[in-house]
């Protein structure tokens, strides 16, 4: 892919590249040719509601499923023609999780370090930092079932750090845990970040991908329905106004007549205008107020959010919408 930017300057280079990628079972198209570019040492969220693929893109990415068209590569490899390159430079968290319940948390990292083929010492080296690290020094001697669903999913990031990987990727790593432990996994995102390392993740949770993203792509029934930074696709859809509440009904009732282009709310006694939150926007409403003898009680600004931008980009009846994504 083209990695120029307008002064010439190269881009860093992609840990993860993808273009044109498919893929179907059965009659179903799951992924209808997905276009990504994540710079290293960047977190990028593939945010999506319920079977929009973003699993399906995880699988393919991290070589475990293959992709009926198109082509990736994961630093540096083609995930066609070099997966073993690909799974030794990532890691893979999630839905599909390599926790075994029934071995203790130490047991667990210790076979991981088999797996990387660590020497013994360094193995139990790498496991007793990792789990100080993730807070599961005290845990390590119990069964891995017993740990609640933040602990599982922290010695799940804990296991895949063995191996040392410059590319993770997360699936839904927060699906299901409480605020807490939400928080402490975002934390966690950010110091491997800060670390260098790259960090796909998926989420259903907007407010997740706001916090932790560099860059955000919107799947939707198998498509890239949008991509940039949370702030470009705020600003890519309406959804922001100014609304004005009244208590006095007469008050209101003048500035409903006078005012074109407002939504009423009659119960509220508030009016909603479309508006883009800019200072000279905001000032024209004052004034045409002011000129008009209205008073308003109170004036709020809506600026879109992220859940804006994926109600306008998910919604039912979006195309590509497969049924799954309606539920
Ligand atoms: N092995 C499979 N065989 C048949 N259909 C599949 C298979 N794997 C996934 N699908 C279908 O592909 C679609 C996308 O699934 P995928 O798991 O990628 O979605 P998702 O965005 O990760 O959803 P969720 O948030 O629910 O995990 C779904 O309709 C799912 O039923």
């Amino acid at each position: 892919m083209p990695t120029t930017t307008h002064s010439g300057v190269h881009e860093p280079p992609a840990a993860v590249s993808a273009v044109g990628l498919r893929k179907a079972y059965g009659d179903k198209t799951v992924l209808d040719g997905i276009d990504l570019r994540i710079p290293a040492g960047t977190v990028f969220a593939l945010l999506g509601p319920n079977g929009a693929g973003k699993t399906t893109t995880v699988k393919i990415l991290s070589t475990l499923v293959t992709a009926d068209g198109g082509q990736a590569q994961v630093a540096g490899h083609d995930i066609a023609t070099s997966p073993d390159g690909v799974r030794a430079a990532i890691g893979v968290t999630g839905q599909f999780s390599a926790v075994d319940g029934l071995i203790t948390g130490e047991e667990n990292m210790l076979l991981m370090a088999d797996l990387h083929h660590l020497p013994k010492r360094e193995g139990r080296r790498v496991t007793a930092e990792l789990l100080e690290r993730f807070d599961l020094t005290e845990a390590a001697k119990k069964p891995a079932q017993s740990y609640s669903g933040g602990m599982k999913r922290r010695l799940d990031i804990a296991m895949t750090l063995v191996g040392n990987p410059r590319i993770i990727f997360l699936d839904e790593p927060t699906t299901g845990l409480d605020p807490r432990s939400r928080h402490n996994m975002w934390q966690i995102v950010r110091e491997l970040v800060a670390d260098g390392t790259t960090v796909l993740l998926t989420t259903q949770y907007l407010e997740e991908a706001d916090e932790l993203a560099d860059r955000v792509a919107v799947l939707n029934g198998g498509r890239i329905a949008a991509e940039g930074t949370p702030d470009e696709l705020k600003r890519q859809i309406p959804g922001g106004h100014v609304r004005l509440r009244f208590s006095d009904p007469s008050a209101y009732l003048s500035a409903a007549t006078a005012l074109r282009e407002v939504t009423r709310d009659d119960e509220a006694l508030a009016l909603q205008l479309p508006s883009d939150g800019s200072q000279r926007e905001l000032r024209s409403i004052l004034d045409w107020l002011d000129s008009a003898g209205i008073e308003a009680d109170e004036l709020t600004v809506h600026t879109p959010d992220l859940d804006d931008v994926f109600f306008a980009l998910t919604g039912p009846d979006r195309p590509n919408q497969p049924k799954e994504a309606v539920r």
